[in-house]
Protein backbone atom coordinates (compact mmCIF):
# COMPACT_ATOMS: atom_id res chain seq x y z
CA UNK A 1 0.00 0.00 0.00
CA UNK A 2 2.92 2.47 1.00
CA UNK A 3 4.07 2.59 -2.18
CA UNK A 4 0.76 3.02 -4.53
CA UNK A 5 0.39 5.65 -6.08
CA UNK A 6 -3.29 7.74 -5.78
CA UNK A 7 -2.68 10.54 -7.70
CA UNK A 8 -0.61 10.27 -10.81
CA UNK A 9 0.21 13.69 -12.50
CA UNK A 10 2.47 13.65 -15.41
CA UNK A 11 4.04 16.55 -17.69
CA UNK A 12 0.28 18.64 -17.67
CA UNK A 13 0.13 22.13 -19.02
CA UNK A 14 -2.22 24.75 -18.92
CA UNK A 15 -3.22 27.81 -21.10
CA UNK A 16 -5.04 30.70 -20.60
CA UNK A 17 -4.58 32.56 -24.22
CA UNK A 18 -1.08 32.92 -24.18
CA UNK A 19 -0.55 32.95 -20.47
CA UNK A 20 1.01 29.54 -19.21
CA UNK A 21 -0.75 28.87 -16.04
CA UNK A 22 0.66 25.26 -15.40
CA UNK A 23 4.06 24.52 -17.29
CA UNK A 24 5.30 21.01 -17.25
CA UNK A 25 4.48 19.65 -13.36
CA UNK A 26 4.62 16.24 -12.97
CA UNK A 27 4.00 14.57 -9.31
CA UNK A 28 2.85 11.39 -7.59
CA UNK A 29 0.84 11.67 -4.31
CA UNK A 30 1.48 8.07 -2.59
CA UNK A 31 -1.69 6.40 -1.04
CA UNK A 32 -2.23 7.19 2.41
CA UNK A 33 -0.27 10.54 2.65
CA UNK A 34 -0.85 14.03 3.12
CA UNK A 35 0.91 15.70 -0.56
CA UNK A 36 0.54 19.68 0.31
CA UNK A 37 0.30 21.76 -2.68
CA UNK A 38 2.27 25.48 -1.89
CA UNK A 39 2.56 28.32 -3.80
CA UNK A 40 1.91 32.51 -3.46
CA UNK A 41 -1.39 33.60 -5.07
CA UNK A 42 -1.60 32.83 -8.85
CA UNK A 43 1.17 30.13 -8.95
CA UNK A 44 -0.86 27.88 -10.50
CA UNK A 45 -2.70 25.53 -8.07
CA UNK A 46 -6.28 25.96 -8.58
CA UNK A 47 -5.74 25.23 -12.08
CA UNK A 48 -3.82 21.98 -11.12
CA UNK A 49 -6.78 21.05 -8.54
CA UNK A 50 -9.41 21.66 -11.37
CA UNK A 51 -7.62 19.44 -13.72
CA UNK A 52 -7.11 16.60 -11.40
CA UNK A 53 -10.65 17.49 -10.21
CA UNK A 54 -12.34 16.60 -13.82
CA UNK A 55 -13.13 20.07 -13.87
CA UNK A 56 -11.04 21.35 -16.66
CA UNK A 57 -8.87 19.52 -18.84
CA UNK A 58 -5.01 19.83 -19.60
CA UNK A 59 -3.82 21.26 -22.90
CA UNK A 60 -0.93 18.59 -22.16
CA UNK A 61 0.43 15.25 -20.54
CA UNK A 62 -1.29 12.94 -18.49
CA UNK A 63 -3.55 12.49 -14.94
CA UNK A 64 -4.26 9.30 -13.58
CA UNK A 65 -6.59 9.23 -10.27
CA UNK A 66 -6.39 5.83 -8.67
CA UNK A 67 -4.95 4.59 -11.62
CA UNK A 68 -7.58 5.91 -13.79
CA UNK A 69 -7.66 8.41 -16.72
CA UNK A 70 -9.17 11.51 -15.70
CA UNK A 71 -10.17 12.69 -19.34
CA UNK A 72 -11.21 8.59 -20.82
CA UNK A 73 -12.62 7.55 -17.30
CA UNK A 74 -13.79 10.92 -15.87
CA UNK A 75 -17.38 9.17 -14.18
CA UNK A 76 -15.27 6.71 -12.36
CA UNK A 77 -12.53 9.37 -11.61
CA UNK A 78 -15.67 11.55 -9.67
CA UNK A 79 -16.69 8.29 -7.76
CA UNK A 80 -12.64 8.08 -5.89
CA UNK A 81 -12.53 12.05 -4.21
CA UNK A 82 -14.31 14.51 -2.40
CA UNK A 83 -13.46 18.01 -2.38
CA UNK A 84 -14.27 20.43 0.61
CA UNK A 85 -15.25 23.65 1.14
CA UNK A 86 -18.80 23.16 -0.12
CA UNK A 87 -19.91 24.98 3.37
CA UNK A 88 -22.26 27.21 0.59
CA UNK A 89 -24.19 23.99 0.62
CA UNK A 90 -24.55 22.94 4.36
CA UNK A 91 -28.40 24.04 5.33
CA UNK A 92 -27.93 26.32 7.91
CA UNK A 93 -31.72 25.84 9.77
CA UNK A 94 -31.12 22.06 9.92
CA UNK A 95 -28.89 20.78 12.65
CA UNK A 96 -24.99 18.72 12.20
CA UNK A 97 -26.60 15.51 12.52
CA UNK A 98 -29.58 16.22 10.21
CA UNK A 99 -27.29 17.55 7.12
CA UNK A 100 -24.43 14.55 7.51
CA UNK A 101 -27.79 12.43 7.20
CA UNK A 102 -28.99 14.01 4.21
CA UNK A 103 -25.33 14.31 2.37
CA UNK A 104 -25.00 10.35 3.04
CA UNK A 105 -28.35 10.05 0.66
CA UNK A 106 -27.33 12.19 -1.27
CA UNK A 107 -24.36 10.19 -1.82
CA UNK A 108 -25.86 7.18 -2.02
CA UNK A 109 -26.19 5.25 1.33
CA UNK A 110 -29.13 3.40 2.45
CA UNK A 111 -31.30 4.93 5.48
CA UNK A 112 -28.90 2.68 7.99
CA UNK A 113 -25.76 3.45 6.30
CA UNK A 114 -26.09 7.17 6.01
CA UNK A 115 -27.38 7.04 9.22
CA UNK A 116 -24.41 4.94 10.73
CA UNK A 117 -21.53 6.79 9.01
CA UNK A 118 -23.40 10.05 10.47
CA UNK A 119 -23.16 9.69 14.10
CA UNK A 120 -19.16 8.31 13.03
CA UNK A 121 -18.27 11.48 11.52
CA UNK A 122 -20.03 13.74 14.78
CA UNK A 123 -17.83 11.43 17.14
CA UNK A 124 -14.61 11.94 14.87
CA UNK A 125 -14.92 15.67 14.60
CA UNK A 126 -16.13 16.21 17.84
CA UNK A 127 -19.33 17.12 17.09
CA UNK A 128 -21.53 15.31 19.11
CA UNK A 129 -22.52 17.97 22.13
CA UNK A 130 -24.04 20.06 19.56
CA UNK A 131 -25.01 17.68 16.73
CA UNK A 132 -28.97 18.46 17.60
CA UNK A 133 -28.28 22.55 17.08
CA UNK A 134 -29.16 24.50 14.07
CA UNK A 135 -25.73 24.92 12.18
CA UNK A 136 -26.39 28.71 12.40
CA UNK A 137 -25.70 28.71 15.54
CA UNK A 138 -22.11 27.14 15.08
CA UNK A 139 -18.94 29.00 15.09
CA UNK A 140 -16.32 28.65 11.91
CA UNK A 141 -14.13 26.63 13.68
CA UNK A 142 -17.64 24.00 13.88
CA UNK A 143 -18.72 24.78 10.48
CA UNK A 144 -15.24 23.73 9.34
CA UNK A 145 -15.32 20.59 11.16
CA UNK A 146 -19.22 19.96 9.45
CA UNK A 147 -17.82 20.80 6.14
CA UNK A 148 -15.28 18.13 6.41
CA UNK A 149 -16.90 15.21 8.06
CA UNK A 150 -19.81 15.88 5.25
CA UNK A 151 -16.92 15.79 2.95
CA UNK A 152 -16.15 12.44 4.55
CA UNK A 153 -19.39 10.92 4.18
CA UNK A 154 -19.09 8.58 1.32
CA UNK A 155 -15.77 7.05 2.07
CA UNK A 156 -13.74 8.62 -0.59
CA UNK A 157 -10.60 7.22 -1.05
CA UNK A 158 -8.38 11.00 -1.44
CA UNK A 159 -10.04 14.08 -0.14
CA UNK A 160 -8.73 17.42 -1.93
CA UNK A 161 -8.51 19.58 0.82
CA UNK A 162 -8.84 23.49 -0.42
CA UNK A 163 -7.06 26.24 2.45
CA UNK A 164 -8.48 24.12 4.75
CA UNK A 165 -8.24 26.67 8.15
CA UNK A 166 -7.95 29.90 6.26
CA UNK A 167 -10.42 32.61 8.72
CA UNK A 168 -9.93 30.05 11.92
CA UNK A 169 -8.33 31.63 15.03
CA UNK A 170 -4.95 29.53 15.83
CA UNK A 171 -6.74 27.18 18.33
CA UNK A 172 -9.89 26.03 15.75
CA UNK A 173 -6.57 25.55 13.63
CA UNK A 174 -4.84 23.28 15.82
CA UNK A 175 -8.10 21.18 16.33
CA UNK A 176 -8.66 20.84 12.48
CA UNK A 177 -5.29 19.85 11.83
CA UNK A 178 -5.88 16.91 14.15
CA UNK A 179 -9.10 16.16 12.63
CA UNK A 180 -7.04 16.12 9.56
CA UNK A 181 -4.98 13.65 11.09
CA UNK A 182 -7.23 11.74 12.31
CA UNK A 183 -8.29 10.86 8.29
CA UNK A 184 -5.10 10.32 7.24
CA UNK A 185 -5.23 7.24 9.93
CA UNK A 186 -7.87 6.07 8.33
CA UNK A 187 -6.38 5.43 5.15
CA UNK A 188 -7.49 8.64 3.35
CA UNK A 189 -5.13 10.15 0.66
CA UNK A 190 -5.00 14.10 1.21
CA UNK A 191 -3.95 16.65 -1.59
CA UNK A 192 -3.83 19.93 0.84
CA UNK A 193 -3.39 23.31 -1.01
CA UNK A 194 -2.54 26.16 1.74
CA UNK A 195 -1.14 29.47 2.39
CA UNK A 196 0.01 28.96 5.59
CA UNK A 197 3.51 27.63 5.46
CA UNK A 198 3.45 26.22 8.83
CA UNK A 199 0.35 24.29 8.33
CA UNK A 200 2.40 22.50 5.31
CA UNK A 201 5.18 22.11 7.81
CA UNK A 202 2.88 20.12 10.38
CA UNK A 203 0.65 18.11 8.37
CA UNK A 204 2.31 17.43 4.65
CA UNK A 205 4.47 13.85 4.21
CA UNK A 206 5.63 15.69 1.24
CA UNK A 207 5.25 19.73 -0.54
CA UNK A 208 5.43 20.51 -4.39
CA UNK A 209 6.43 23.97 -4.39
CA UNK A 210 4.66 25.55 -7.28
CA UNK A 211 5.76 29.39 -8.13
CA UNK A 212 4.86 30.89 -11.81
CA UNK A 213 3.04 28.04 -13.78
CA UNK A 214 6.24 25.37 -12.50
CA UNK A 215 7.37 22.80 -9.65
CA UNK A 216 10.23 23.97 -8.47
CA UNK A 217 10.55 21.92 -5.69
CA UNK A 218 9.44 18.58 -4.31
CA UNK A 219 10.37 16.92 -1.21
CA UNK A 220 9.37 16.47 2.57
CA UNK A 221 9.45 19.33 4.72
CA UNK A 222 12.72 18.63 6.48
CA UNK A 223 14.55 18.42 3.11
CA UNK A 224 13.25 21.42 2.28
CA UNK A 225 14.78 23.41 4.77
CA UNK A 226 17.91 21.72 4.20
CA UNK A 227 17.90 23.40 0.25
CA UNK A 228 17.87 26.68 2.48
CA UNK A 229 21.23 25.91 4.13
CA UNK A 230 22.53 24.06 7.38
CA UNK A 231 21.27 24.91 10.95
CA UNK A 232 21.30 28.36 12.16
CA UNK A 233 22.50 30.03 15.45
CA UNK A 234 20.23 32.52 16.51
CA UNK A 235 21.04 34.56 18.97
CA UNK A 236 19.21 37.72 20.98
CA UNK A 237 21.22 39.95 23.62
CA UNK A 238 19.12 41.72 25.93
CA UNK A 239 20.38 45.08 25.63
CA UNK A 240 20.94 47.16 22.25
CA UNK A 241 24.64 48.51 23.55
CA UNK A 242 25.54 44.19 23.06
CA UNK A 243 24.85 43.54 19.72
CA UNK A 244 28.21 45.07 18.42
CA UNK A 245 30.87 43.26 20.37
CA UNK A 246 28.20 39.62 20.61
CA UNK A 247 28.77 40.16 16.65
CA UNK A 248 32.18 40.93 16.66
CA UNK A 249 33.11 37.41 19.13
CA UNK A 250 30.52 35.59 16.42
CA UNK A 251 32.28 36.53 13.71
CA UNK A 252 35.95 36.23 15.47
CA UNK A 253 35.34 32.56 15.97
CA UNK A 254 33.37 31.25 12.85
CA UNK A 255 35.43 33.76 10.27
CA UNK A 256 31.86 34.56 8.72
CA UNK A 257 29.49 37.49 8.53
CA UNK A 258 26.48 37.46 10.88
CA UNK A 259 23.27 38.68 9.92
CA UNK A 260 21.66 41.36 12.50
CA UNK A 261 18.51 42.62 12.64
CA UNK A 262 17.72 44.76 16.00
CA UNK A 263 18.74 42.52 18.77
CA UNK A 264 18.62 39.38 16.71
CA UNK A 265 21.71 37.73 15.27
CA UNK A 266 21.66 34.85 12.88
CA UNK A 267 24.51 32.91 11.03
CA UNK A 268 24.51 29.70 9.49
CA UNK A 269 26.51 26.77 10.69
CA UNK A 270 28.48 25.15 8.51
CA UNK A 271 29.06 21.29 9.03
CA UNK A 272 32.46 21.77 11.06
CA UNK A 273 31.51 25.24 12.78
CA UNK A 274 29.17 23.01 15.67
CA UNK A 275 32.14 22.24 17.86
CA UNK A 276 32.78 26.51 18.25
CA UNK A 277 29.16 27.24 18.96
CA UNK A 278 30.29 26.62 22.95
CA UNK A 279 33.43 28.87 22.59
CA UNK A 280 30.78 30.98 21.26
CA UNK A 281 28.76 30.83 24.21
CA UNK A 282 31.74 31.30 26.70
CA UNK A 283 32.96 34.08 25.05
CA UNK A 284 30.01 35.95 25.10
CA UNK A 285 29.28 35.17 28.76
CA UNK A 286 32.49 35.79 29.84
CA UNK A 287 31.88 39.48 28.50
CA UNK A 288 28.79 39.42 30.34
CA UNK A 289 26.84 40.09 27.50
CA UNK A 290 23.14 39.21 28.94
CA UNK A 291 21.30 37.26 26.54
CA UNK A 292 17.23 36.38 25.81
CA UNK A 293 18.19 33.60 24.27
CA UNK A 294 21.03 31.60 22.37
CA UNK A 295 19.30 28.67 20.27
CA UNK A 296 20.23 26.50 17.50
CA UNK A 297 17.47 25.84 14.53
CA UNK A 298 16.37 24.37 11.25
CA UNK A 299 15.07 27.38 8.78
CA UNK A 300 11.74 27.82 9.00
CA UNK A 301 9.33 26.76 6.18
CA UNK A 302 9.35 30.53 5.34
CA UNK A 303 12.98 30.82 4.84
CA UNK A 304 12.77 28.51 2.27
CA UNK A 305 9.64 29.76 0.13
CA UNK A 306 10.85 33.08 0.01
CA UNK A 307 14.24 32.00 -0.94
CA UNK A 308 13.04 29.94 -3.58
CA UNK A 309 9.83 31.62 -4.87
CA UNK A 310 10.33 34.78 -7.20
CA UNK A 311 8.17 37.47 -6.14
CA UNK A 312 4.51 37.99 -7.57
CA UNK A 313 3.16 35.33 -10.49
N1 LIG B 1 -10.14 30.88 -16.33
C1 LIG B 1 -9.01 31.59 -16.46
N2 LIG B 1 -8.82 32.43 -17.49
C2 LIG B 1 -7.68 33.14 -17.63
N3 LIG B 1 -6.65 33.09 -16.77
C3 LIG B 1 -6.77 32.28 -15.71
C4 LIG B 1 -7.96 31.49 -15.49
N4 LIG B 1 -7.79 30.77 -14.35
C5 LIG B 1 -6.56 31.09 -13.88
N5 LIG B 1 -5.95 31.98 -14.68
C6 LIG B 1 -4.58 32.53 -14.51
O1 LIG B 1 -3.70 31.43 -14.38
C7 LIG B 1 -2.73 31.65 -13.36
C8 LIG B 1 -2.82 30.59 -12.29
O2 LIG B 1 -4.03 30.76 -11.54
P1 LIG B 1 -4.51 29.82 -10.38
O3 LIG B 1 -5.87 30.28 -9.95
O4 LIG B 1 -4.36 28.40 -10.78
O5 LIG B 1 -3.44 30.14 -9.23
P2 LIG B 1 -3.46 29.74 -7.69
O6 LIG B 1 -2.09 29.24 -7.37
O7 LIG B 1 -4.59 28.82 -7.40
O8 LIG B 1 -3.70 31.11 -6.95
P3 LIG B 1 -4.59 31.44 -5.63
O9 LIG B 1 -3.77 31.01 -4.46
O10 LIG B 1 -4.72 32.91 -5.73
O11 LIG B 1 -5.89 30.72 -5.77
C9 LIG B 1 -2.98 33.06 -12.85
O12 LIG B 1 -2.13 33.93 -13.53
C10 LIG B 1 -4.43 33.32 -13.21
O13 LIG B 1 -4.65 34.69 -13.44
Amino acid sequence: MENEVAISVKNISKKFGQHVAVNDISFDVKKGEIFGLLGPNGAGKSTLINMMTTLMQPDQGEIMINGLNIISQSRQVRSQFSVTGQSATIDKELSARENLFLFGRLNGLNHDSAHQRSEELLVDFDLVQSADHSVSTFSGGMLRRLDLAISLIGNPSILFLDEPTTGLDPRTRTQMWVAIQKLVKNGTTVLLTTQYLEEADQLADRIALIDHGRLIAEDKPSELKKLVGGLQLKVTVEQNESVIPTQSIIEKVLGKTVNVENRNLTVILDNNAFNKVSEILDKILASKIMLSSFKIEAPSLDEVFLSMTVGKN
